[in-house]
């Protein structure tokens, strides 16, 4: 009995319906050291579009000499422009990308902070300061389009120069994210040094300034923490979670950090803990291998490559 009444415990606080958004096109394949095909990133994106993902982040509208993977933003736009099932946010870091974004059939914006002065101007070239300047015109701008904006802060826990992240530190940038007009706040652990403690405190103080609707998370998995640490966010009542296809992912700007959580793990967990997705794993697992088989590597998520096997054996995953 009271091993059940715990398990209860543990799912009272959990969402009943978690919306995924993926991250890979953008923020795995922005850290492959070669370029990626336009067409390849185009069929990525219809496969994951295919497994139900309801926001797939697209491209990044930056400047091509800081990321160079990313130069055909506006050809992969136009090529999912007529796709109409799937939200297709973008990166702009300025009002120049925020142009050229809906030049190209934006219909979402995502402006990038961090909460490391250090990591600022190594990723954006500015303080923190000057680049909540810079949202400040890319929101105004958005919101005289009508377009919602996403407001991301990187190194909410820790930072590669800085080390420890001071989690007031966050919650002043997500606070400031809050008052310029983001609809959502996505957290992210750039670097992927956060534990459940860590990000506990982070995540308490945010709270503090943010209504939980208004949050997501965005684990890189370089400890190993991330399912963990996704776990505790949904039990903090957080509804969003980032997540990236076979694990894609890094920041080319945080040395030593790796891929994001990978999507096929997060639904495995979800579908385990009953929480509603509306995503077809099988689906996802096929985009997963579709795009390792692309780079040349073996999938990057454990679900992925356990569940690959029965492939062969059963229809239902
Ligand atoms: C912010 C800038 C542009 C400043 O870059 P800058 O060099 O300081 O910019 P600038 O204003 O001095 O302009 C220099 C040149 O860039 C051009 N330029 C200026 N803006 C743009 C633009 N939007 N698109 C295209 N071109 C642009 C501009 O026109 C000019 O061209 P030139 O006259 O030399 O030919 C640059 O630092 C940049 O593009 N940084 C992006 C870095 C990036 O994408 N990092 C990865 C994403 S963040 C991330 O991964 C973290 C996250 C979100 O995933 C969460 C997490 O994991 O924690």
């Amino acid at each position: 009995m009271p091993c059940v009444l715990n398990y209860l415990k543990l799912l009272s606080s959990i969402p009943k319906f978690v919306k995924i958004v993926e991250v890979g096109p953008r923020d795995g394949l922005q850290n492959e050291k070669g370029v990626v095909p336009t067409a390849v990133k185009v069929e990525l994106i219809k496969m994951l579009v295919s497994s139900g993902l309801p926001v797939v982040e697209a491209t990044s509208f930056v400047s091509p000499k800081w990321v160079p993977q990313l130069a055909d933003a506006k050809d992969v736009l136009s090529a999912i422009r007529g796709i109409s099932h799937c939200r297709f946010p973008v990166l702009t870091p300025n009002l120049k990308g925020f142009e050229a974004a809906i030049g190209a059939g934006a219909k979402e914006v995502a402006v990038f902070a961090s909460a490391s002065e250090s990591f600022s101007k190594s990723n954006i070239n500015c303080s923190i300061e000057d680049s909540l300047a810079r949202y400040r015109d890319v929101t105004l701008a958005a919101r005289n389009h009508s377009l919602p904006v996403r407001g991301y802060i990187s190194c909410v826990v820790g930072c590669p120069v800085e080390g420890a992240v001071p989690p007031a530190k966050v919650a002043y940038v997500a606070q400031e994210l809050v008052n310029m007009g983001c609809a959502e706040i996505s957290l992210g652990d750039t670097i992927g040094v956060g534990t459940p403690g860590t990000v506990m405190s982070m995540l308490e103080a945010v709270l503090e300034v943010v209504p939980v609707e208004k949050l997501a998370v965005h684990f890189h998995d370089t400890y190993g923490q991330a399912l963990s640490n996704i776990l505790l966010s949904l039990q903090l009542g957080i509804s969003t979670v980032d997540s990236s296809v076979s694990g894609l992912g890094g920041c080319p700007y945080a040395k030593g950090a790796t891929g994001n959580v990978a999507t096929e793990d997060v639904v495995y967990m979800l579908n385990g803990l009953g929480v509603t997705t509306n995503i077809d794993l099988r689906n996802v697992i096929l985009a997963g291998d579709f795009i390792s088989k692309h780079l040349g590597r073996c999938p990057g998520s454990k679900a992925a490559v356990a569940l690959s096997r029965t492939f062969a054996n059963t229809s239902k995953l």
